[in-house]
């Protein structure tokens, strides 16, 4: 049974919509011929909400953020954040990215790639000095606030673009994958951080990940996209709040593996026994 792509009434503020998705598609065209990466998108992401995208590759998980983010354009449909088109959120700087490569400038330090966003958009020495300090207890690099990216392991560096991301307080990130690179530990570290840093911040998340205990463990709702052209065939959603509440391991919750069990089933249709390509089960 599916699910509307909205978010239980009242449970976000619904009259701050961060991303709304109206029969979105797209066709990639080339000389070798169409790509129809994404259609029939419908999707509404409240103010404040985590969403995370999975599904089998190539099912457009990665052109959908990308849409979202106006590093490309729909080829149909409407799409907008908070209530504007892509390009105008993202000249009133409303959203973070984060993707899977760190991306950071090797010449900068630490600190200095963190504080890139804030310096850009003309913020005062000592406002970027006191938001990178804040920055950087938070991902727990304080220490290496002086080094250069290539003294940092591949953690170390995402935890930067985490920070970078968040710099200038948006209401919206975009997360592609951002932990796809990272040891397990170091992983599941990761998610606990980010779990906290939205609950804080406030900031609704679209969370691209390959990983179906990830989805969960981090997500309000798991929209669980369909081969191309990507399609949402389901949206599932998790309840691990109140688990949250009584302070248990999130991890070994009944609710959580209840979740898991549906996400995995949504994307074989039924059939747990059958792999979906590109999808991490464990
Ligand atoms: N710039 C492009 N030009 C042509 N085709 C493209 C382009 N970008 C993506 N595609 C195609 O669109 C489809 C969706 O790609 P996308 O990267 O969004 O999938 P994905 O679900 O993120 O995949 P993965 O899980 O493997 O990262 C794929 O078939 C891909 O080949």
């Amino acid at each position: 049974m599916s699910t509307p792509a909205s978010p239980p009434a009242g449970q976000f503020d619904q009259a701050a919509v961060a991303v709304r998705a109206r029969g979105v598609g797209k066709v990639f065209r080339s000389s070798a011929g169409e790509v129809s990466a994404l259609d029939g998108i419908d999707l509404t992401v409240s103010a404040g909400e985590f969403v995370a995208l999975i599904g089998p590759s190539g099912c457009g998980k990665s052109t959908l953020l990308r849409l979202i983010a106006d590093l490309d354009a729909p080829t149909s449909g409407e799409l907008t954040v908070f209530g504007k088109s892509p390009r105008a959120a993202r000249e009133a700087q409303d959203y973070g990215i984060a993707f899977q490569q760190a991306g950071l400038l090797p010449w900068r330090t630490v600190r200095g790639n963190i504080e890139l966003p804030l310096e850009l958009h003309g913020v005062g020495k000592g406002g970027r000095a006191a938001r990178s300090a804040e920055l950087l207890d938070l991902v727990g690099l304080a220490e290496f606030a002086d080094h250069f990216p290539h003294q940092l392991s591949g953690g170390m560096q995402q935890r930067v673009a985490i920070a970078r991301s968040l710099a200038e307080q948006p209401s919206l990130l975009l997360m592609d994958e951002p932990f796809g690179a990272l040891d397990e530990m170091t992983r599941e570290r990761m998610q606990t951080e980010l779990v906290r840093i939205c609950r804080e911040s406030q900031a609704a998340v679209v969370f691209v990940t390959h990983s179906i205990p990830e989805a969960v463990f981090l997500a309000d709702r798991v929209v669980v996209m369909s081969p191309r052209p990507g399609r949402i065939s389901e949206v599932v959603p998790v309840e691990l709040a109140r688990a949250a509440e009584r302070g248990d391991d999130l991890r070994e919750d009944a609710t959580f593996f209840a979740a898991v069990t549906r996400v995995r089933e949504a994307l074989h249709g039924g059939s747990p026994a059958v792999g979906a390509r590109g999808v991490d089960v464990r």
